[in-house]
């Protein structure tokens, strides 16, 4: 393999807007960036664990791992290189990670990565025969809620949906996930091959934004993992707080997406 050099930018993004909760996300102008190098002669005497050595700068740095069977992007992109009977990174891969994006403030840190992490894993593979939609079935056995993943991957603003699965494809996606990342070993690699996505887990309508409408983030100076952000949400709502939601979902729907004529069969939008 000849040495390559590239840069992948995976932007953040805000999800849950107002009534589309764990369905519309909104790609924002921050992005995590991973320059990589893969450079194959057998001149480097350095051994990395799984060929890969990671280096860091930005938010995070005091906390996120630089192994490679630890960080989240790194572990995102071996599963979709195991998936293709690649056990490790080529030989001599450099990551160096840039991320201005805050971790657990809502920006969709974690879904970033994931992205970031499906494009390294197809890029360094040479997978090339991997398209967006099926990148998102494999972000989709990661991140189950698609509305942050789906404005990170695809761009803009963003409707998605978890398609209706068969119960054989229901059955093969309700695994753990410490099954479908490969878990740090100690360096043992077991030879497993990790479950493959079914084709097409998730869909997404891109919705044109009305360019009057601008985004400010606020970001607070805690954090709080998204996780522990969902467990004070009720698990039922009374009717009168579902007809509101619809409501304001009409109104959201009319005033922020610009001149869009939504074709209920197609699942098209135009503008
Ligand atoms: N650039 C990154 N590299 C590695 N791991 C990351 C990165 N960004 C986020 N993560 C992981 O995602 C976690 C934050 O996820 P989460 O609680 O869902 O918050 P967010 O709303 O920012 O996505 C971090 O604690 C870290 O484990
Ligand atoms: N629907 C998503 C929204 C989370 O947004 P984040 O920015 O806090 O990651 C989910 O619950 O995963």
């Amino acid at each position: 393999m000849a040495s390559q050099s590239f840069v992948i930018r995976s932007p953040c993004s805000s999800a849950n807007i107002g009534p589309g909760f764990d369905v519309i996300g909104l790609a924002l102008s921050m992005f995590l960036e991973l320059h990589v190098t893969v450079d194959p002669p057998a001149s480097s005497t350095e051994n990395y664990p799984l060929n890969c050595k990671i280096t860091y700068e930005g938010e995070g740095e005091d906390e996120i791992s630089l192994d490679p069977e630890v960080n989240l992007i790194t572990r995102v992109a071996l599963y979709v290189l195991r998936c293709h009977d690649q056990r490790a990174f080529p030989k001599n891969t450099h990551v160096h990670v840039k991320n201005p994006i805050p971790l657990g403030r809502g920006l969709g840190s974690s879904g970033t990565a994931v992205v970031a992490g499906v494009m390294l894993g197809k890029e360094v593979g040479g997978l090339h025969h991997l398209t967006m939609e099926r990148l998102f079935d494999f972000i989709l056995m990661i991140e189950r809620h698609p509305d942050n993943v789906g404005a990170s991957l695809f761009g803009g603003f963003v409707g998605t949906y978890l398609k209706p699965l068969t119960p054989e494809d229901t059955a093969r996606v309700e695994i753990p996930l410490s099954e479908v990342l490969p878990a740090p070993q100690g360096g043992v690699d077991t030879g497993d091959r990790p479950p493959e996505p079914p084709v097409g887990i998730g869909h997404h309508i891109k919705f044109p934004w009305a360019g009057e409408i601008k985004a400010v983030a606020i970001i607070p100076e805690f954090e709080v993992p998204t996780a522990k952000a969902r467990q004070v949400l009720p698990a039922e709502y009374p009717r009168n707080d579902v007809v509101k939601f619809f409501f304001s979902f009409f109104f959201f729907w009319h005033d922020t997406v610009d001149h869009c004529e939504f074709n209920l069969v197609s699942g098209e939008c135009t503008a």
